[in-house]
C-alpha cells in the first residue's frame, strides 16, 4: 500500500451519487484553520467569492481577483483531506466567452488542487457549462440570487416570487442540467421554485435560502459562527459565537501583557534552572 492512499477525497461523480440517498453537506472555507476544522463533517467545501466580503471588508464581491481565489483554494486544499473542494470562478473571470472561461477555470484547478468551479449565470452560460465540463472542468451552475449582479440588480433581492421569473430560473436550471453541469446551487430563491428544480433534475441542488427540500444545503461558515459583519443575510442560522470565545481570548491577552504576568520564563528561551 502507498504511503498516500488513507482518505480517498470525495469525488465529484460520489457528490452527484448523494442525490436522493443523503443530505449533501456543504460549507464555505477560505483559509486553512477553518478547512481543517470543517473536513471531517462536511461533504463539500466552497471556496467562495464570498471571501471579498467576509475576508477582504468589500461591499459586494465583484473585486476578489482569480489570483486570490487560486491562493484561498490552495489554502483550502492542503488543509482538507475528506471533503470536495470546489471553487467560485470571480466576476470577470468567465463571462466574456467559454474559452475565457476555460482557461482561467483550468489555471485556478491547476495551481489550487481543486476538483471543480462554480459560475454564477442563467441561459447565457449553458454553453459555457457543455464547454467546460466536456474538456475535465466539473461546474457547478450557480442560479437564483446571484451576488455577481449587484449593480444589474441594484443590491442582494430573493429572486424568483413572481410566476415569470420562477418560470425563467426554473429554465435555466433545466439548461444548465441539460448542458452537463455537476450540481445547481440556487440562492436566495422562492422556495417552491427550489423544491420544483430539486424534483425535476437527476443532479444535486444544493440550497441557501431556497428550499429544505433541496439535496444539499451550505452557508457561510463566519455566518453560522457569529463571526461576520453586522449584515448577515435572512437564510444564516447562528450555529455557535466563536465570536465571544474569540474576543475573550483577545482581552485576556492584552489583560496579562498589560499586568505583565505573560510571558512568564516558561515561554522564553535560555533560562536556566536556578534563574
Ligand atoms: N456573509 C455573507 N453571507 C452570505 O450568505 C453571502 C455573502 N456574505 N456575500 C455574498 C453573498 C451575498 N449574499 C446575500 C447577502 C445579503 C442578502 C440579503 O440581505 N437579503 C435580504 C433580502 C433581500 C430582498 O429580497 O430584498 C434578507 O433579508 O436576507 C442576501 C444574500 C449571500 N452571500
Ligand atoms: C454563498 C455561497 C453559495 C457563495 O457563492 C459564496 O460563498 O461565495
Ligand atoms: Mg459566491
Amino acid at each position: 500500500m502507498s504511503a498516500h492512499t488513507t482518505i480517498q477525497r470525495t469525488t465529484i461523480p460520489q457528490i452527484k451519487a448523494m442525490k436522493g440517498q443523503q443530505k449533501i453537506v456543504c460549507l464555505t472555507a477560505y483559509t486553512a484553520p477553518f478547512a481543517r476544522m470543517m473536513d471531517e463533517f462536511v461533504d463539500l467545501i466552497l471556496v467562495g467569492d464570498s471571501t471579498a466580503m467576509v475576508g477582504y471588508n468589500m461591499e459586494n464581491t465583484l473585486a476578489i481577483t482569480v489570483e486570490q481565489m487560486t491562493a484561498h483554494a490552495l489554502a483550502v486544499t492542503r488543509s482538507s483531506e475528506k471533503a470536495c473542494v470546489i471553487v467560485d470562478m470571480p466576476f470577470g473571470s468567465y463571462q466574456e466567452s467559454k474559452e475565457q472561461a476555460f482557461r482561467n477555470a483550468a489555471y485556478i484547478l491547476k495551481h489550487s488542487n481543486a476538483q471543480g468551479v462554480k459560475m454564477e449565470g442563467g441561459e447565457f452560460l449553458a454553453e459555457t457549462v457543455q464547454f467546460l465540463t466536456e474538456r475535465g472542468i466539473p461546474v457547478m451552475a450557480h442560479i437564483g440570487l446571484m451576488p455577481q449582479y449587484f449593480n444589474t440588480m441594484g443590491g442582494f433581492k430573493a429572486q424568483g416570487l413572481s410566476p415569470e421569473m420562477a418560470d425563467r430560473i426554473y429554465h435555466d436550471a433545466m439548461v444548465h442540467t441539460q448542458a452537463g453541469a455537476f450540481g445547481l446551487l440556487i440562492e436566495g430563491s422562492a422556495e417552491p421554485l427550489a423544491r420544483r428544480i430539486t424534483e425535476n433534475v437527476p443532479i444535486p441542488t444544493i440550497g441557501i435560502g431556497a428550499s429544505p427540500d433541496c439535496d444539499g444545503q451550505i452557508l457561510v461558515t463566519e455566518d453560522i459562527l457569529n463571526l461576520s459583519g453586522p449584515r448577515i443575510p435572512k437564510f444564516a442560522k447562528q450555529f455557535a459565537d466563536a465570536q465571544a470565545s474569540i474576543r475573550a481570548g483577545f482581552k485576556q491577552y492584552a489583560e496579562e501583557v498589560r499586568a505583565g504576568t505573560f510571558p512568564t520564563l516558561a515561554h522564553c528561551f535560555g533560562v536556566k534552572k536556578d534563574d
